[in-house]
């Protein structure tokens, strides 16, 4: 299946759980033949993006770029799940592309970082001499989702740290969580990524959505959304931040109607701080990447005549 285009419709029509997810026999029909699909889906659908090949962002931003379009021409409406990566470019990008649709809705549009979340869970949990724990450790993680530009929010984690870990083992556990995607891809020695336990964070991220719409209320997720989806276009991170980003990761409220609020990332260290002064022109740059990737594609098939956009 290319297009993992969730048919969650009858409204309320959310589905009750994953199981009742379109299988890609029913998806099928959804996807846009090659001279465009004439019916538009209304209504709540979830669309998860999770095409792509590990560490190619040039050929990642043209397939999730067509993939975009085809959602913004099909389902407009639709809650949109990125996974593919570099995900603080290829979010910009589908903003681009449904601004240049004009059917662009922040709140709907979603980075999955869960995985992030998952591992410094997993790697405190290892630190206390308790996997088990893992389930239940949460450990805010903001940012973005590559190297630098993730930030674990270790003394905001449910299970604190034991107060015993020296200052260089505190340093080491930030950067596996970091670059705990790397450590994959060179296991793999370039045969693929974190590919099932993306699955796992995928599918926890994605229930979550689907929960929220169905009217579940206050579920937080992690995730890298455009702060336009907040009420107050996401002030209080940008006073923390002291500068205006586009984007950013941080564990954001879940509603019917997709963002609800977008949390600030409230008393953090020192150490913190600096780790998300140094994420900042990383994730800069990440994002205007994707943003003129879209303006640059529109602007070729101008001038090479009309094209499918
Ligand atoms: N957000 C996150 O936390 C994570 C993101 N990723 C990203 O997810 C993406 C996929 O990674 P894997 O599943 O490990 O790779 P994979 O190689 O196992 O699967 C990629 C899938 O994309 C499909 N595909 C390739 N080109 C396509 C196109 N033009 N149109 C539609 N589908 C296409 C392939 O057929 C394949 O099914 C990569 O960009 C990877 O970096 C991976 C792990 C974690
Ligand atoms: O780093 C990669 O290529 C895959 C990824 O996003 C992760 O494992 O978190």
């Amino acid at each position: 299946m290319q297009l993992g285009l969730y048919d969650i419709v009858n409204t309320p029509g959310v589905a009750s759980d994953l199981s009742h997810i379109a299988t890609p026999a029913k998806v099928e029909g959804y996807l846009p033949p090659d001279d465009g699909l004439k019916k538009t889906l209304t209504g709540a659908h979830v669309v998860v993006i999770p095409a792509g090949v590990p560490r190619k962002p040039g050929i990642n931003a043209g397939i999730v770029k067509d993939l975009a379009t085809g959602i913004a021409t099909t389902a407009p409406k639709a809650f949109i799940l990125v996974i593919s990566n570099p995900v603080n470019s290829t979010v910009p990008i589908v903003a681009e592309v449904f601004k240049k649709h004009g059917v662009y809705d922040p709140k709907r549009l979603f980075g999955v970082t869960t995985l992030d979340v998952v591992r410094a869970s997993t790697f405190v949990a290892e630190i206390l001499k308790d996997l088990s724990l893992s389930k239940d450790i949460v450990v805010p993680v903001v940012g973005g989702h590559s190297g630098v530009t993730i930030v674990p929010l270790l003394s905001q984690s449910s299970h604190p740290l034991p107060a015993s870990l020296s200052a260089e083992d505190h340093k080491t556990l930030v950067n596996r969580i970091q670059f705990g995607g790397d450590e994959v891809v060179k296991a793999k020695q370039g045969g693929g990524s974190a590919t099932l336990s993306m699955a796992y964070a995928g599918a926890e991220f994605a229930a979550k959505v689907i929960r929220a719409l169905k009217g579940e209320k206050g579920i937080t997720a992690p995730s890298f959304v455009p702060l336009a989806a907040d009420p107050a276009g996401g002030a209080e991170l940008t006073k923390e931040l002291e500068k205006e980003l586009e984007f950013f990761s941080s564990t954001v409220e879940l509603g019917a109607g997709g963002v609800v609020k977008i949390h600030p990332l409230g008393t953090i260290t020192d150490a913190e701080k600096a780790l998300v002064k140094a994420a900042i022109p990383e994730l800069e740059g990440n994002i205007s990447k994707g943003i003129t990737y879209v303006a640059e594609a529109y602007k070729k098939a101008e001038e090479d005549g009309p094209a499918r956009l």
